[in-house]
């Protein structure tokens, strides 16, 4: 089941400082979270992000799993090309009902990483082959990539942004929900907010839209 993880203000470990520590790394930190990489080992950009405090490092060779209780993380990632250390982690996260990742594990890892198309950080597409072929995945998002352009344009992420402000006053102020779709319908096909939106005027095009909002009885 494809679902969108909450992570925000999470302690997350990742365990090992490669190719795939580096993937996970990247995913995460596009979310608000704390990321502390253990490995004996860490390529440039993990040590670059480190220098930068965009992350936390620390050089160690995990032998035993006794971090995981001194550290109590929300989620462990391990990408160790050691299966052993990997598979040990996995048990005991398990046991202690930590949300586990393990990159050469997907039979038992918690959840998987879809190849996932970003737009502007507010739409993102996932795509994902239930784990028969990443390759795949990553082509076929090549291919919408280009597709997609012409169809999610800048104006649909403009409605976006507007519609996350009204939406918020909305439930505020119309009580009863199928008034409230209505009214977010009514702004999302507004005519002239579109109109707005295409000249650039965005700041009008929300005003409009608190309008329709504060007048909808
Ligand atoms: C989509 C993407 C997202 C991401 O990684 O963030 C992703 N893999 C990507 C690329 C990629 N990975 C691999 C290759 C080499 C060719 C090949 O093997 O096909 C390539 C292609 C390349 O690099 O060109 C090797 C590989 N991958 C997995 C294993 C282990 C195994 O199968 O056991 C091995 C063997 C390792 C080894 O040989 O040792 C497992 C998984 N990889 C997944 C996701 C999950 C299923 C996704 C799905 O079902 O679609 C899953 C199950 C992990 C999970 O659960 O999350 C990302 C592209 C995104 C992008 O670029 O935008
Ligand atoms: N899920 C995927 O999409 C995917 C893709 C490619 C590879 N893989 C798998 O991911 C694993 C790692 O791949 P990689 O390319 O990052 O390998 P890598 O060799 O580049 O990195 C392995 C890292 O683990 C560290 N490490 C090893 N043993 C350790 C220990 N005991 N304690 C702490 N750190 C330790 C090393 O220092 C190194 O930094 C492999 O098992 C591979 O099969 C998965």
């Amino acid at each position: 089941m494809i679902v969108d993880l909450n992570i925000q203000n999470k302690r997350i470990i990742v365990i090992g400082g490669g190719n795939e520590a580096e993937k996970r790394v990247n995913s995460l930190l596009k979310q608000n979270c704390n990321i502390l990489v253990i490995s004996d080992t860490v390529n440039s950009k993990i040590r670059k992000l480190a220098k930068d405090n965009k992350i936390e490092l620390k050089k160690q060779k995990i032998q035993d799993t006794k971090f995981i209780s001194t550290l109590n993380p929300h989620m462990i990632i391990t990408t160790t090309n050691d299966k052993k250390v990997n598979q040990k982690i996995v048990n005991e996260a398990k046991k202690k009902k930590i949300i586990v990742y393990s990159s050469d594990n997907p039979d038992e890892s918690d959840f998987s990483n879809p190849a996932i198309i970003d737009f502007d950080k507010m739409v993102q597409i996932a795509i994902f082959t239930g784990g028969q072929s990443p390759a795949m995945s990553k082509k076929i998002k090549g291919k919408l990539e280009k597709a997609l352009k012409n169809i999610i344009t800048k104006e649909d992420i403009s409605h976006i942004k507007i519609q996350k402000i009204v939406r918020k006053i909305a439930k505020e102020s119309i009580s009863a929900p199928t008034q409230r779709k209505e009214c977010l319908h009514k702004i999302m096909s507004d005519n002239e907010i579109d109109q707005l939106i295409k000249d650039g005027q965005v700041k009008k095009a929300e005003k409009r839209a608190i309008t329709i909002l504060r007048n909808w009885k």
